[in-house]
């Protein structure tokens, strides 16, 4: 059945008619401010289907299109809509296509995102191809390395027009349709870019900052209303998670109960398993329950748990970060974390947590035992505070709803760099599997990659005497002034060697570098990779667990996200070198083929013993 909506249902207000385009390739040099306002909502319009069954696709993204067309009179009327219902059904397009029917004809197609397009799934392209769609505006490239830019490469090979909101269309309105497409898939971008599932962090607390009363009391503090956007917000999970502390407390049932939706899974984090024997989510014949422990805790309770139907995961040592690659690894996009405080800054000292979504209820409880939503997290200054961004306010019901990113909703628009480029310097990149990892500051989840992170390590200085380097960079900027027979050039190899901190030894070798750059070595543009790579060798094989954090990476695309540093980072757009991701991966096949070959001796010597 074709759906007629005229534009007024769409709601495109006038400031939404963008008024300037700079428009780079393609057919939107032609495209006025008037087609450049349809394609942004209607592109908007795509993003807000695919966010109807927002928690029913996973690991699959959400899908929406919209097919719009030209009337006879002039005016812009949508055709077709569909949207991704499940993962495994008719896909958005398909349905879009039905619904248009014979309409389709030369009619453009609105997707929040570029479709899967591989050998095994075909249908989306070729839908839209088979109907005499002329044009596609695409939300986002799939974040997916596989399989990004296949689908508009098709497309276009098939004589469509294919443009892409922030690559061939620009303008206000199209950056905040950008915005939704990337929000509705923000867990799968969060996926693909840090390899663990979207994390959303989330509390009720009294305008006196606590989660309960002293004696642990803790329902409710938030409104009914408030209570229920819970429920919506676990709908849209794949899993709701706390920790032992909270099944004690509370006993809680953690389902969504907002009617009808996703019933995410149920997971609890308990080292010790020291759990009651009854409990809400022991029963498990609506939802199932997972609990993740350490290797070893109390056999006997989870052969209990097992008896009555409970999910129980060993890991060698439990921490929110292992779990998170844990369910990453068995397809969750998004997880909820529902849990208290103890448990909540281990999560977000880790970095794992991307989101939070604070109810804040205008009651005072008081108590100086009374406990917050996030426990220590050793910091000591305002400074060190972590600050969300992207924060909106809303109010639901009596209370206030506080929500904001912690990291901004990784954009993988820019190939940094290409597959082939990458497998080229690692082998252990598969084009079909990469993903890519960025670090960038110390904080990051991967910050030890970063040349400031403090890993002191023994290389010689200039007249060849073992030094205890504070970090790579410290050694780095002072190399570019080792064996100059200038006072200048020595003071300032010994100024960056003592630097209280790899930032100031960055500032001091940039400066005399600008300043006086007769004073650095003349073979240094030549020398400097060599001399960082011998640099983060040594720091890799001094520290045991960074050898294999950087071996548990093998088969990403590891890029240094700096967006000032062309030669060392990816720069903003990927337009950068990435010299130094280029050398991580290196310095990881030569791990990885060292760690192979004493494998292989150790295997000989164990056959040769038997
Ligand atoms: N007290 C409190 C919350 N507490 C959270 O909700 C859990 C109970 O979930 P359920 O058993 O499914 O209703 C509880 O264990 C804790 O994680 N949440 C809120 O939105 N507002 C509140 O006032």
């Amino acid at each position: 059945m074709a759906m007629a909506f005229s534009l007024g249902t769409l709601n495109l207000p006038s400031s939404l008619i963008c008024r300037s385009s700079s428009p780079t390739s393609s057919s939107s040099s032609k495209t006025s401010s008037l087609s450049l306002a349809f394609d942004a909502a209607y592109t908007k319009r795509a993003a807000e289907l695919a966010d109807k069954s927002a928690g029913f696709t996973a690991p699959h993204p959400n899908f929406g299109c919209v097919i719009a067309t030209e009337s006879a009179d002039g005016e812009k009327v949508v055709v077709g809509e569909g949207y991704l219902y499940a993962q495994g059904t008719t896909p958005a397009e398909l349905q879009a296509v039905e619904a248009a029917g014979e309409r389709c004809r030369g009619a453009t197609a609105y997707l929040n995102m570029e479709p899967s397009h591989c050998l095994v799934d075909q249908s989306a392209v070729s839908a839209l191809v088979q109907a005499g769609v002329a044009r596609v505006v695409i939300g986002i490239r799939h974040p997916l390395h596989h399989l990004r830019g296949k689908a508009i490469g098709a497309f276009r090979s098939e004589g469509l027009v294919v443009d892409v909101l922030g690559e061939d269309l620009h303008c206000k309105t199209v950056e905040e349709a950008l915005k939704s497409c990337h929000l509705v898939n923000a867990p799968l971008l969060y996926r693909a870019a840090c390899r663990v599932p979207f994390s959303v962090l989330k509390y009720a607390m009294t305008l006196d900052g606590k989660i309960a009363a002293s004696s642990g009391h803790a329902s409710w503090i938030s409104s009914k209303m408030s209570r229920s956007r819970v429920f919506e917000l676990r709908g849209r999970s794949d899993a709701v998670i706390v920790g032992g502390n909270t099944v004690r407390q509370d006993n809680p049932r953690l389902t969504a109960r907002h009617g009808g939706g996703h019933l995410p899974q149920r997971i609890v984090m308990s080292k010790s398993l020291d759990l009651p024997e009854v409990a809400n989510l022991w029963d498990v014949t609506e939802v199932p329950t997972m609990i993740a422990t350490q290797r070893g805790a109390k056999r006997s309770f989870q052969k209990f748990l097992a008896s009555k139907g409970v999910e129980v995961v060993e890991f060698e040592i439990l921490n929110p970060k292992v779990v998170m690659e844990y369910l990453h690894d068995r397809g969750c996009l998004s997880v909820l974390w529902e849990c208290g405080g103890t448990l909540a800054a281990s999560a977000l000292s880790s970095g794992i947590i991307h989101k939070v979504h604070a109810f804040v209820a205008p009651k005072i409880i008081g108590g100086k035992n009374a406990p917050s939503p996030v426990g220590e997290l050793g910091m000591v200054e305002m400074t060190q505070a972590l600050e969300l961004i992207d924060v909106h306010y809303e109010q639901v019901g009596p209370d206030m709803l506080v929500s904001g990113f912690l990291q901004p909703v990784p954009d993988l628009t820019p190939v940094i760099p290409s597959v082939d480029e990458t497998s080229a310097i690692d082998p252990t990149v598969s084009p079909y599997e990469a993903s890519i990892i960025f670090f960038y500051k110390t904080w990051d989840p991967y910050g030890a990659f970063s040349n400031f992170s403090l890993h002191p390590m023994k290389m010689p200085d200039e007249n060849g005497d073992i030094y205890m380097w504070p970090s790579v960079e410290h050694y780095y900027q002072a190399y570019k002034f080792a064996g100059i027979d200038d006072p200048t050039a020595k003071s300032c190899f010994e100024d960056i060697k003592n630097a209280k901190s790899p930032e100031e030894a960055a500032r001091l070798g940039r400066r005399m570098q600008r300043q006086r750059p007769d004073l650095v070595r003349s073979d240094w543009e030549s020398m400097k990779t060599s001399v960082m790579y011998e640099a983060l060798k040594c720091k890799f094989s001094t520290y045991p667990n960074l050898t294999s954090m950087l071996l548990s990476t093998a088969g990403s695309v590891l890029v240094e996200a700096s967006p000032h540093d062309l030669f060392w980072g990816g720069g903003r757009d990927g337009e950068g070198l990435n010299y130094l991701g280029r050398l991580l991966m290196q310095l990881r096949s030569e791990l990885l083929r060292d760690s192979n070959a004493s494998n292989t001796t150790l295997q000989k010597m164990e056959n040769e013993v038997r």
